[in-house]
């Protein structure tokens, strides 16, 4: 399978954090969501995807092409969508669309007005006067209307209302049925990914936690509960995080099949959501 997006053994050090050698590849024709707590390195990956940040170490390859030689064409290829202080504030996207449409070589003016239109964007008002979801909406129009093939957007649905989001994934799934587009998002709302993503990426504390479909994960991950004498040095191996109680424990297991060989019926096994997955990763306390 084609990987539009390659990272190997990429690092980042700032001071206090590090992303730490992430390999990541993004495959090409499906929608990849990048999930991870605040302060987990999303935003650092992204700014290394787009070439804002230089890694300190490691290899970032865009369709198959590196940065130093190829900045350009990457950068026709992709269109990078955020929210807020994207434009010019005190313009109007007529005039944002006159300053970047020549920019790209397949800028296509007919696609920009008809998503101008679609998403209901005054094309005279100040960007400053747009909301939230309309700023990123202006900002998609754009990205739509030099056919990227990859789309990439920092938290885009963070912010928007309910039906604004439903909306904006709908439009993000309608995009993706020609299979010649890939995009790669990072959210803190997981349950926009069980509707729109194929893959996830998990990232923690600046490193890479997993990259695997969301089948995958529904097969692999599962929460655990039983009693507290089921737990041992040898059966607690099968778990990433044990929460303990006095009426039993519950955990996470990332081997699902090991549990069921270890334990049998003696537990009960139940579906891990995004969310839990998370939690326990990062090994909050919770009570059973
Ligand atoms: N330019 C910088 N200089 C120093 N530290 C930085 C810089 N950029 C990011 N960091 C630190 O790197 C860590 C990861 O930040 P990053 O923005 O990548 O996280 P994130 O996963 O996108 O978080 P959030 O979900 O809260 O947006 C944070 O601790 C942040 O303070």
């Amino acid at each position: 399978m084609e990987n539009v997006v390659e990272l190997k053994s990429v690092t980042k050090n700032f001071k206090g954090f590090s992303v730490e050698n992430i390999d990541l590849q993004v495959k090409k024709g499906f929608v990849t969501g990048f999930i991870g707590a605040n302060g987990a390195g999303k935003s650092t990956t992204i700014k290394m995807i787009m070439n804002l940040l230089r890694p300190d170490s490691g290899e970032v390859k865009l369709f198959g092409l590196d940065y130093t030689a190829h900045e350009k064409e990457i950068k026709e290829r992709i269109g990078f969508v955020y929210d807020s202080n994207v434009f010019f504030e005190g313009m109007n996207l007529k005039d944002i669309k006159r300053i970047v449409a020549p920019a790209y070589k397949h800028w296509d003016d007919t696609l920009f007005y008809q998503y101008t239109d679609q998403f209901k964007l005054p094309l005279y008002k100040k960007i400053k006067t747009f909301s939230k979801g309309m700023q990123m909406k202006a900002s998609l129009a754009i990205a739509l209307s030099h056919h990227a093939e990859l789309i990439i957007m920092d938290e885009p649905t963070a912010g928007l209302d309910p039906i604004f989001r439903r909306e904006l994934l709908d439009l993000l799934q309608e995009l993706m049925i020609d299979g010649n587009r890939t995009i790669f998002f990072s959210t803190h709302i997981t349950t926009d990914l069980d509707r729109i993503a194929d893959y996830i990426a998990f990232i923690q504390n600046g490193e890479l936690v997993f990259n695997q479909s969301l089948n995958d994960v529904a097969e692999n991950y599962a929460l655990v509960k039983g009693g507290m004498e089921l737990l041992d040095r040898d059966t607690e191996k099968s778990f990433v995080h044990i929460h303990r109680a006095p009426t039993g424990f519950e955990a996470l297991t990332g081997n699902i099949k090991a549990v069921k060989n270890t334990f049998g019926d003696s537990v009960v096994i139940e579906k891990a959501s995004l969310e839990d997955i998370m939690y326990y990763f990062k090994g909050g306390i919770h009570h059973v």
